[in-house]
């Protein structure tokens, strides 16, 4: 029997999808292992625990990792990006960015929730992230370990994801915002749960009939290899007044002469680690 499910887990080539009430472990037909946790995928049930995913429904979004090997998927269909950072580890600027991009490809609106507020070293963090509330971007600062109170409205009726560097306290807002949730996803089986800490990619909860979080690992790098160079612009809060304004309506704003971007960056308009990361980002996507 053909129906619609959601997966809610995902382990390498293995799925957990909830489907009508039930939970199925399932398989793909042939090597296929394109499927993230948030799908809405097609299935094909063969028992009360089995079924097997044949095919995938449009997404609303896709959001990708990448390390120096390959890229994987990390969640489909989210709605809300909840980038954690915090001033202990050092937080990394460029992964705050390509999440940013990430989230602007698909018009999802980012939060960045500056984590571990009660750290002494924190004020110098929401300095240095000033100019990210300047370009629009939410920032709002929680303590996973003492109050997470301001997250609980930005979860509202989405699908979210908590994104960001390994030690920014991601698994620690996650329990924090799940009490509930742990119980309801309870049944689905021990064995199918084993490995949890090594193989599982994400998984989704529910919060509420209308809200999901989905927890995924700590990661290296967002993967942007499927955007285009031309397109950039747009998802650059700051550097869209400027599309069409350059002398060359193919320009990608490295060299050519009479570009809008360029001379924006000369007079100060744009963040220099913003025109930096354009550039190093049109040259990733030339490449690849
Ligand atoms: N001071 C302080 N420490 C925190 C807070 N939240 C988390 N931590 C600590 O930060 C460290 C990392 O937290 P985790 O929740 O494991 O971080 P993570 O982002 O899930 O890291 P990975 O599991 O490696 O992806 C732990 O020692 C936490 O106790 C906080 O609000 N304040
Ligand atoms: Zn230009």
């Amino acid at each position: 029997m053909k129906q619609h499910g959601l997966i809610i887990k995902s382990h390498g080539r293995r799925f957990i999808v909830e489907s009508e009430g039930e939970t199925y472990d399932c398989t793909t037909r042939g090597k296929r292992v394109d499927y993230a946790c948030g799908d809405v995928v097609d299935i094909l049930v063969q028992n009360r625990e089995q079924a097997v995913i044949e095919g995938v429904q449009q997404r609303k979004s896709l959001l990708y990792r990448q390390d120096e090997w390959k890229t994987k998927l990390i969640a489909a269909n989210v709605t809300r990006i909840l980038f954690v950072i915090a001033a202990v580890p050092t937080p990394n600027e460029e992964l705050l960015n390509r999440c940013l991009l990430a989230a602007e490809a698909y018009d999802i609106d980012p939060v960045i929730l500056v984590n571990k507020v009660d750290l002494p070293e924190t004020q110098a963090l929401l300095d240095r992230l000033a100019p990210y509330a300047g370009l629009g971007y939410r920032i709002v600062p929680v303590s996973a370990k003492a109050d997470i109170a301001a997250i609980l409205p930005l979860l509202e009726g989405q699908t979210s994801v908590l994104v960001g560097q390994s030690g920014m306290g991601k698994s620690t807002l996650t329990n924090a915002l799940l009490p509930h949730a742990q119980a309801r996803v309870g049944d689905i089986s021990e064995a199918l749960d084993a490995g949890r800490h090594t193989t599982t990619n994400a998984t989704l909860y529910h919060l509420d009939e209308t809200s999901q979080l989905i927890d995924s690992p700590g990661l290296q790098a967002f993967g942007l290899s499927h955007l285009k160079a031309p397109d950039l612009l747009h998802y650059f809060p700051e550097l869209r007044p400027l599309i069409g304004k350059c002398r060359f309506h193919n320009c990608i704003h490295m060299q050519e002469p009479g570009c809008a971007v360029k001379n924006a960056a000369e007079q100060g308009l744009i963040q220099p680690f913003r025109f930096d990361f354009l550039q190093r980002l049109t040259r990733e996507l030339g490449n690849s």
